[in-house]
């Protein structure tokens, strides 16, 4: 491999104006502008290869983000691709645990979208470098050299080293197999771009009915702010998909726990799979009651959008706190991180269904599911993968979804990559789209 040696880093703030149309609206979040802090690694190699990365946000405190990106750039700017992937553990923790940086962390908050942002572009970076998309450079990697990747402290309590390496080595039966089957079929996936809660019932059964048509069977809708609002919505959609389709609810962290298990109770004739993020996402016993709770009725948890970092996830495995674990590409610390958790995942024998409600993570995540499927779960039972139709057209390499599953990339790189003139018309506050707004703001 070339030095490849990293001589700048960039970062914008790009925000699309998805509020105006409450697309994303949740019972929290009731008007995300889908954003990203988008960072781009310049090397000095020959072809003059980029790194591509970013981080999800929804909207103002972009800025903060783009910030701390600029604070950590120094720990990553002279580097060689070289150096940092012959010890990613350690450049992993350099990122993670910079003896000043880390008391505004650690792991947590603005500093760790900030160090995925970065680390996503080095991951992309190392794909290109290698002419893979990044599922694959995964899949093809020697087991002991994707372990090296991964930082145990704090976890080797639920996973060890030599756990997660039997794990890996033995799912490498089949993986060709899964591979293929990848490549013609698809990841299943389920859409939650018809129901978001700022929605009407018009637009809900609108979208629903093409979605069907479009052959998806599987639905999530956001529930949390009015119970009878929620009664009517699941009432409606259950109705238009009808009785074998999948349906999932989710809270966005809306409740406190009794609250969850009695209004979730009030809706289980509509028999949802999961109930996702029914209370704060810290709340690990919390979580634990709650599905002890439902249970009974068939209903499980799901978490994981707003779960900092892998030892949270620890947590929720030990206190079996949730039945579906929801990586996330842009929450913690990249691929690094979501590998840990993945194998614990495996461990625990939780399926992985990944979130990816916002700009750039459906991009992001189906390289990580797709590794989890071919190289450490070899299971397609209970799992999914998040799908929204927002956005994509901003992006280089857009997600392909055919028949409601995602269809493997096959340009090199992580998929982050987005269009320059995109970036350029949504940037905050002067890119064209955002002059506009302030205008009409004035009028
Ligand atoms: C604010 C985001 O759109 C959030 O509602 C996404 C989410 O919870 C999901 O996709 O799940
Ligand atoms: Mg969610």
């Amino acid at each position: 491999m070339q030095e490849n040696k990293i001589i700048k880093l960039t970062v914008r703030d790009v925000r699309f104006p998805t509020s105006l149309e409450q697309h994303g609206s949740d019972a929290m979040h009731t008007d995300p502008d889908y954003s990203v802090a988008y960072v781009v690694l310049e090397t000095d190699s020959d072809a003059a290869l980029k790194g591509y990365g970013l981080t999800f946000t929804v909207g103002r405190g972009t800025e903060i983000v783009v910030c701390a990106v600029k604070a950590l750039s120094t720990l990553v700017v002279g580097k060689t691709l070289k150096e940092i992937v012959s010890d990613f553990r350690g450049f992993y923790r350099l990122l993670s645990s910079d003896g000043q940086m880390r008391w505004v962390g650690p792991e947590k908050g603005v500093i760790q979208l900030a160090t995925a942002a970065i680390l996503n572009a080095v991951w992309d970076l190392w794909a290109r470098v290698e002419g893979k998309p990044l599922w694959k450079l995964l899949v093809d990697m020697d087991p002991a050299k994707l372990i090296s990747c991964i930082d145990f402290r704090y976890i080797t309590d639920a996973l060890t080293e030599q756990e997660a390496l039997d794990i890996l080595v033995k799912a490498k039966k089949g993986q060709k197999n899964r591979e293929e089957q990848m490549l013609k079929e698809g990841y299943p996936a389920y859409t939650t771009s018809c129901a978001w809660l700022g929605y009407t019932d018009q637009q809900l059964t609108q979208l629903c009915s093409e979605a069907l048509a479009q052959g998806w069977t599987k639905f999530k809708v956001k529930v949390g702010a009015d119970l009878q609002d929620d009664i009517r919505r699941c009432s409606l959609i259950r109705k238009l998909i009808g009785p074998n389709n999948t349906l999932m609810i989710d809270a966005n962290q809306r409740w406190d726990v009794n609250e969850a298990i009695t209004w979730v109770t009030k809706l289980a004739e509509f028999h949802p799979l999961w109930i996702e993020e029914p209370t704060c996402p810290d709340d690990v016993l919390g979580h634990a009651s709650i599905s002890k709770a439902l249970a009974p009725l068939g209903i499980g948890v799901a978490t994981g959008e707003q779960c900092h970092n892998r030892v949270m996830f620890k947590q929720f495995l030990q206190a079996a706190a949730l039945q579906f674990v929801q990586i996330d590409s842009c929450r913690v610390g990249s691929v690094n991180e979501n590998l840990a958790i993945i194998l614990m995942a495996a461990k625990f024998n939780v399926p992985v269904c990944p979130h990816a409600g916002g700009v750039g993570l459906c991009e992001l995540v189906q390289h990580l599911i797709l590794f989890d499927y071919i190289s450490v779960s070899a299971s397609l039972n209970n799992r999914m993968c998040e799908y929204v139709d927002h956005l994509h057209e901003h992006f280089k390499s857009p997600t392909i979804i055919r028949n409601a599953h995602y269809i493997p990339p096959k340009d090199p790189g992580y998929s982050c990559e987005m269009l320059e003139e995109s970036v350029q018309k949504h940037q905050y506050p002067d890119g064209e789209v955002w002059r506009a707004i302030e205008q009409q703001g004035k009028q």
